[in-house]
């Protein structure tokens, strides 16, 4: 099963071609990892599959069934984003955070409480529930915004930059986690600098270059090509 097609997508801003074309495939319970240079379009890529930004042109489709365009408010339940900063509300202590997001995605209560209380105590957040967004550290930000993406089991889950910020406690317990969503089915795209991390979990890569994906396959591949590019 296809969890997400993008086929031809462009994005323009300002009449910049952010992303030139771009088409590919993420297959069930996999994990892609979105590489390439500062500027390259990962982020950009990552927020029009998401709808944070308008495509100029191309398809998003997602369980082979639902189109964006068509079905938006369908789509949006079927994906969760990590984006690269957090975007926490200054209003909502970090547990009405939690709530918030479990509702949105229609987390039947037990089983909301259930995995708040266990991400909580994974990432070592059990003491700051009641706190604010402005009275935590950035790396407390990045985990609060973390378990946000984590709570539901959505088909697709997209993250933007997974371990800038974090611990390395934390770094291990978010791998784990990913390793669980994805045994679970959930299939992931990740954009990443850290590629040492990635390369033992991800299956496959998408290189981006200047909007345009230079190349894509599994990831063995990928190693390939990054040492010819190092030697
Ligand atoms: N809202 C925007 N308006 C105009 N240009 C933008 C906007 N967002 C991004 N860009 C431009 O789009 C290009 C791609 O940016 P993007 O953030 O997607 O890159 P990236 O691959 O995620 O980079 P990094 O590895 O540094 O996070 C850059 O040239 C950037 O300046």
């Amino acid at each position: 099963m296809k969890t997400l097609e993008v086929v031809e997508l462009s994005v323009e801003i300002d009449q910049n071609l952010l992303i030139d074309h771009a088409s590919f495939t993420l297959e069930e319970g996999t994990i892609t990892a979105l590489v390439g240079h500062n500027g390259a379009g990962k982020s950009t890529l990552l927020k029009a599959i998401v709808g944070m930004l308008s495509k100029s042109q191309g398809k998003i489709i997602f369980n082979e069934t639902y189109h964006q365009d068509e079905d938006f408010l369908t789509c949006k339940l079927l994906l969760a984003y990590l984006p690269e900063e957090p975007m926490l509300l200054t209003e909502l202590t970090v547990m009405q955070h939690f709530q918030l997001y479990g509702m949105s995605y229609e987390l039947a209560k037990n089983e909301m409480n259930q995995r708040i209380e266990e991400m909580v105590k994974g990432f070592e957040l059990s003491d700051k529930l009641n706190e604010y967004p402005e009275s935590l550290s950035k790396g407390m930000r990045q985990k609060v915004q973390t378990i946000c993406a984590l709570l539901p089991d959505t088909p697709l889950l997209l993250i933007d930059e997974p371990f800038m910020g974090l611990d390395i406690y934390a770094i291990d317990y978010f791998e784990q986690l990913m390793k669980e969503k994805v045994a679970k089915g959930t299939t992931i795209l990740v954009t990443t600098h850290q590629l040492d991390r990635m390369k033992g979990m991800a299956d496959n890569y998408i290189m981006l270059q200047q909007g345009k994906i230079h190349s894509q396959g599994p990831i063995d591949q990928f190693v390939t090509i990054d040492r010819r590019m190092d030697e």
